[in-house]
């Protein structure tokens, strides 16, 4: 396969666990559907910020790298994710991409799934925050401050299912029927089968990522959303399993005999079966902190939250492992929206904000969030906040990059 990237001249690598170089190549992958809108806009306005904060000193030198529908055209009708975007992913450390369309029911895997589990990128960090303004469902939506800690390489997103009537289905059912005594599936002639599983690692990983962030960001809690009542050996041993961590590794104590716990520090670390929660955050969200949870329980609970907040057209996002990372937003490719400079680019900008802050350029992330705060103050927002706000001045995607960029 010929190389389809050109390297920027003039920028350096990222290495892992060294200072960030002031050129940074930063490889990024313009995502299907909205991608082609929202990219581009977040490109714009991440330099802006960074030529304001350091006066040209500091430059991200954006190398494009390619997946998805955009990588069929470049290289080839199957060519999904080509290994030289993989390379290039890890060569560089540090990333951003846009949307990745998965067809339902059939057809390819998710190529947003792919990257993660292929890059063990374990951990999918969501913020959940308010800014001022911002159309939201609750009377009080600035309780809302929460971050969002995903398991994102386990769980039934590991693609193991067969298809019901397949020759394969019909023999792990003969299996779990024969060898394994299972007598319970309800119509075993027309069953789908899909596997979940969750590791002991897989789980520790992730809640120690979750239990450090709170020390260090001094939030009150870390929640451990689960359910354990009715798939007890993988959601049920999730919470076992992050409990006893939190004791043994952090010095957590027992509260009233458990299994709630305190760390030294106060922190709480409780627990909330997964239904029970969703309701929880809508009427009580000021009692969530930290959350830490499986990879399904997480893609509903961030689009959940999202909305709490104002939707997920700023709903950022990380996918990040003891190596690498790569940032994305919380939504889809919105196809209906694609290529007409309409929806928010804001959570691909908050992402790339969160981008920042991992870099430690924490002076232009901050421009980031100042603007934005300041155009969404002014009321000049994209469709998705104007149609629920009195007075807004409705902008196209293009316009709320250049907005923010005015109010830097
Ligand atoms: N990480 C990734 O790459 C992800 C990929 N996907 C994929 O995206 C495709 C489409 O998924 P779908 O379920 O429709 O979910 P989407 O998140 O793409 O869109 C659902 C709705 O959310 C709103 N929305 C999404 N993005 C924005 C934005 N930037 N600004 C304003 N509003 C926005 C729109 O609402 P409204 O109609 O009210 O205007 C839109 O119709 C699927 O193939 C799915 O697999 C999904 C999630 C994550
Ligand atoms: O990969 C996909 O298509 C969807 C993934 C998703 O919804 C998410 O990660 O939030
Ligand atoms: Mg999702």
């Amino acid at each position: 396969m010929s190389s389809h990237i050109k390297v920027p001249q003039g920028g350096q690598k990222i290495i892992p666990g060294q200072p960030t170089p002031n050129h940074p190549i930063i490889p990024f992958i313009e995502g299907d559907g909205i991608g082609v809108d929202i990219t581009p806009v977040m490109i714009k306005v991440v330099d802006a910020a960074v030529q304001k904060a350091y006066g040209g000193q500091k430059k991200i030198h954006w190398m494009e790298v390619y997946a998805g529908e955009k990588s069929t055209q470049i290289y080839g009708a199957d060519e999904w994710l080509p290994k030289e975007t993989f390379d290039a992913l890890k060569e560089y450390s540090v990333s951003i991409k846009g949307p990745m369309t998965t067809p339902v029911g059939g057809g390819i895997r998710s190529l947003n799934v792919a990257l993660r589990q292929e890059l063990d990128l374990y951990q999918c960090v969501r913020p959940v925050q308010y800014f001022k303004g911002v159309p939201s469902p609750l009377k009080q939506p600035e309780l809302c401050n929460m971050v969002i800690f995903r398991e994102n390489t386990e769980d039934i997103y590991a693609g193991i299912e067969w298809a019901h009537g397949s020759e394969a289905c019909k023999k792990v059912i003969k299996f779990l029927q024969e060898e394994m005594g299972v007598k319970k599936i309800r119509f075993p002639e027309s069953s789908g089968i899909g596997i979940k599983p969750i590791s002991v690692e897989g789980t520790e990983r992730l809640v120690r990522a979750a239990i450090k962030y709170a020390i260090d960001n001094g939030r009150k809690s870390v929640t451990i959303v689960h359910k354990g009542n009715i798939m007890k050996f993988t959601e049920g041993n999730f919470r076992d399993t992050a409990y006893a961590l939190a004791k043994r590794e952090f010095g957590g104590v027992d509260i009233d005999g458990g299994p709630w716990q305190k760390l030294p520090n106060g922190i709480v670390i409780k627990d909330a079966i997964a239904d029970a929660f969703l309701q929880q955050i809508l009427l009580r969200p000021a009692e969530y902190d930290v959350i830490a949870t499986t990879n399904l329980n997480g893609d509903y609970i961030s689009d959940a939250l999202a909305a709490q907040v104002g939707g997920i057209g700023i709903a950022p996002g990380a996918n990040i492992s003891d190596q690498y990372a790569c940032f994305e937003a919380t939504h889809g490719t919105a196809p209906k929206y694609a290529g007409k400079d309409k929806v928010n680019p804001g959570s691909l900008i908050l992402s790339a904000e969160m981008m920042l802050r991992h870099l430690g350029w924490k002076e232009a992330a901050d421009l980031i969030i100042k603007s934005m705060e300041a155009a969404i103050g002014d009321k000049v927002v994209t469709y998705d906040f104007a149609r629920l706000m009195e007075g807004a001045t409705e902008v196209s995607c293009s316009e709320f990059g250049e907005a923010m960029i005015a109010r830097m």
